[in-house]
């Protein structure tokens, strides 16, 4: 366990009890920040939504299930809420810090059962990037990216391919990058630093017109200076169209899978 690098993110952390369940306690001494991107309709951050404590405590539980294979796999999946459940805690704090609350989220989707009922994780080393892409068809509208650990720059560009909310779901053999538009150089229209205890949410014209991608650099460029990536962890919550579980296990193969 010693020699896990995301453990040993956590232990560095500052004061944290990986062996408490995540607590609430922290609640009082956070100030969420809502920020609508003045641009991109439907993109709102939200900052200071989960504290420096609790962003530990959900890591220990993450290296705890070994979620990652020690740090030699970079994405998880979870489906369905059994697996899930410890995320409910996730979906309190963000409605008790009004991350989806209107103006920032619309009931049009906030108010559906289960708000989410799957989760991908992600794990960034410095270095590491996920390509510009928008999220696939089979996930519903109302898209929430939190992050964990240390803070990266997210881009935006306008999409290339902008997917319909009533689009066909993707071919059964697809893979995940199959929502990824093709390798060439551009330049993004907007960047967003996500802080870690931030949280994004996508809804409309910023889930489906636009790309989000994070850049394969060790340094983001903050002002006019660069600053070195840490190790990053994401955890994205959406809901599948109820049509898209009708399509076999093939596509929503449970437990891990690789973003490289
Ligand atoms: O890691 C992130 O912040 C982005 C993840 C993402 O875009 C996705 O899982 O679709
Ligand atoms: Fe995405």
């Amino acid at each position: 366990m010693e020699t896990d690098p995301i453990y040993q993110s956590i232990m560095e952390s500052g004061d944290n009890c990986p062996d408490e369940p995540v607590s609430v306690a922290s609640e009082d001494v956070l100030r969420p920040h809502h920020d609508q991107h003045p641009h991109i309709s439907g993109l709102c951050l939200h900052s200071h939504v989960i504290s420096q404590a609790d962003q530990a405590k959900l890591m220990a539980q993450i290296t705890e299930k070994n979620i990652f294979k020690a740090g030699k796999q970079n994405q998880a999946m979870c489906f369905g809420e059994r697996d899930l459940a410890w995320l409910l805690w996730l979906e309190k704090r963000m409605w008790d810090s009004d991350v989806l609350s209107e103006p920032y989220c619309g009931a049009t989707w906030t108010d559906r059962t289960p708000l989410f009922d799957q989760s991908i994780m992600n794990l960034y080393y410095p270095g590491d990037g996920i390509k510009p892409h928008v999220d696939l068809a089979r996930f519903e509208d109302g898209i929430v990216i939190i992050s964990l650990l240390s803070a990266i720059n997210m881009d935006f560009y306008p999409a290339m391919h902008p997917v319909l909310a009533e689009d066909p779901l993707e071919d059964a053999n697809a893979t995940l990058v199959s929502g990824h538009s093709q390798e060439i150089d551009r330049r993004p229209s907007f960047t967003i630093r996500l802080e870690p205890g931030s949280v994004i949410t996508m809804q409309g014209p910023a889930r489906y017109e636009w790309e989000h991608g994070i850049q394969e650099i060790a340094q983001d460029l903050v002002g006019d200076e660069w600053v070195r990536r840490k190790i990053r962890v994401s955890i994205t919550l959406r809901k599948m169209r109820m049509d898209a579980w009708d399509v076999g296990p093939k596509v929503f193969d449970n437990g891990v899978a690789d973003r490289r």
